[in-house]
């Protein structure tokens, strides 16, 4: 689904290059749910960015799907941000003046892609994530976790191939964080979607099916989580991250 290979990516600053990613290689299979972790400063969203089409890598390559991003002109690209990827970002972004079927139905509208079909995936969405009764409603009368759950059934209208979280429960409670993870949850189950998270919160990440380290540049190492229960699996994430300052 997303294969990321040997991927490398600098920023110069002045006349100094800084090496941000050093050789990043991952793959994201369909319907998993995967976290990527790592210091600050290790390159979790530049990953992010360039999986996302915002930034090119030097070298290296991401696939999505069928298609290689390098390729690509930057038409082509913008239609792979609108159509095969979804976004939730930390503050989730919602439009006030548009209702919250209107907000979900908005990458749609944005890619020309508005009929039938698509007002009827709204509805479904909004049934999967149980803002049906809200949805004439708008951003200023709805609680956060209504928000969180738009804001996810937001990024999956365009049937996307992957959903690209930055830090979506980073301003959150542990209460709103679980709505948000809930969230996902749900989409991977009841959609079949893929979901691809950078995050620093351990009780997040440890709801995922895979969790990725990146330290100093390149994938330190991955957990997967399996029949570990969901406590024992977040106290592996944080031995690890124990284990990374030490080394
Ligand atoms: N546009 C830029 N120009 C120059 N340096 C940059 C730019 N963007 C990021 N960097 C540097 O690249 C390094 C990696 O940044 P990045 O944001 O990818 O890390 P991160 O792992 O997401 O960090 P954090 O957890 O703090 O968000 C940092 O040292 C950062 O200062």
């Amino acid at each position: 689904m997303l294969t990321v290979k040997d991927l490398h990516k600098s920023y110069q600053v002045g006349k100094t290059t800084y090496e941000v990613l050093k050789g990043v290689s991952l793959s994201v299979e369909t319907g998993e749910f995967v976290a990527v972790m790592g210091p600050s400063g290790s390159g979790k969203t530049t990953l992010l960015n360039c999986i996302s089409c915002y930034i090119p890598a030097d070298s290296g390559q991401i696939t999505l799907g069928t298609e290689e991003l390098a390729r690509l002109d930057e038409d082509a690209l913008a239609a792979v941000r609108n159509r095969k990827l979804g976004f939730v970002f930390q503050d989730f972004l919602l439009l006030d003046g548009l209702t919250v079927r209107e907000n979900i139905l908005l990458p749609a509208i944005i890619s020309g892609a508005v009929g039938h079909l698509t007002e009827a995936r709204a509805d479904q969405l909004c049934d999967v994530f149980g803002i049906s009764a809200i949805r004439n409603k708008y951003p200023a009368e709805i609680s956060g976790g209504e928000k969180q759950r738009t804001a996810v059934a937001r990024a999956l209208i365009n049937h996307p191939l992957v959903i690209l979280a930055d830090e979506p429960t980073g301003n959150l409670d542990s209460k709103s964080s679980r709505a948000v993870i809930r969230s996902f949850q749900q989409a991977r189950d009841a959609l079949e979607a893929t979901i691809f998270m950078v995050t620093h919160d351990s009780y997040a990440a440890s709801f995922c099916d895979r969790v990725i380290i990146l330290r100093d540049g390149v994938v330190w190492r991955t957990l997967e989580k399996g029949a570990t229960d969901r406590s024992a699996f977040q106290d592996q994430l944080l031995d690890a991250i124990r284990d990374m300052s030490r080394e």
